[in-house]
């Protein structure tokens, strides 16, 4: 039987980071969705057709550089608005989703649209200028030249055109678990998200 943890949330509100560290502490597979989005977004940067990337998007294209950029971002939450850009994309996820084993997937429209059945749902947020601050020193730390106000601008503007769009917006799923991790630090947000996929699925002591 299949076992899926539903992440979502804003940018970088922790997802990610949540995401790894779960699926490495129960032995689950990981798929970080909005680098497929990211991708899409770097082809149409480079000239491409927002659908027709998506249709064509293989394996490779999620390893591309430079996808971490604001930029890139940008162009990935436009293309993410389209419908036919997001329905390419549906099978690749259900099928990482549903494969034997356990799988963690983080993005926006998981637990409502990708994986509605998923047994755990988790909604991590934190306030936009702690995103922002921790983007920006993520983004720095990895050589990007980014100043904080561009950083917290990509933030705000994806966020408000993520969760205004008619296709798959971003926002919880009814039965999902909210966790804000402005003031938790990475142990401790991870300590939160062990303790409830351990009560949802039973494993806790
Ligand atoms: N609770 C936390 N406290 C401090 N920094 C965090 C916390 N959670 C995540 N981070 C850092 O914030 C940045 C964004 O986190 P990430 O997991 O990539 O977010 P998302 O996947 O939601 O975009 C990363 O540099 C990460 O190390
Ligand atoms: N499941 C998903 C994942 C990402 N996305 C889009 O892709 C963009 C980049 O997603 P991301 O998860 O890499 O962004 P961060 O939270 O890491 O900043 C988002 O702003 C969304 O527009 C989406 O629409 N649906």
């Amino acid at each position: 039987m299949s076992f899926t943890v539903a992440i979502d949330g804003p940018a970088a509100s922790g997802k990610g980071t949540i995401g790894r560290a779960l699926a490495a502490h129960f032995g689950f597979r990981y798929l970080d969705t909005g680098l497929l989005y990211r991708a899409v977004g770097a082809k149409v940067m480079a000239g491409a057709d927002p659908v027709e990337a998506a249709r064509a998007l293989v394996a490779e294209d999620l390893e591309a550089e430079g996808l971490r950029r604001p930029e890139v971002a940008q162009a990935a939450s436009r293309a993410a608005a389209i419908p036919e850009v997001r329905a390419a994309l549906v099978d690749f996820q259900r099928a990482f989703a549903t494969r034997a084993g356990g799988a963690v997937l983080d993005g926006r429209d998981i637990g409502t649209v990708i994986c509605p059945e998923a047994q755990v749902k988790l909604f991590v947020t934190a306030t936009p200028e702690v995103r922002a601050e921790r983007r920006y020193l993520e983004l720095v730390a990895t050589g990007h030249e980014v100043s904080r106000d561009e950083v917290l601008e990509d933030v705000k503007a994806r966020d408000a055109r993520d969760s205004a769009r008619a296709a798959a917006p971003l926002k919880p799923a009814e039965d999902a678990v909210r966790l804000d991790t402005s003031e938790l630090s990475i142990d401790a947000a991870l300590a939160a998200a062990v303790a409830i996929v351990e009560e949802r699925s039973g494993s806790g002591g």
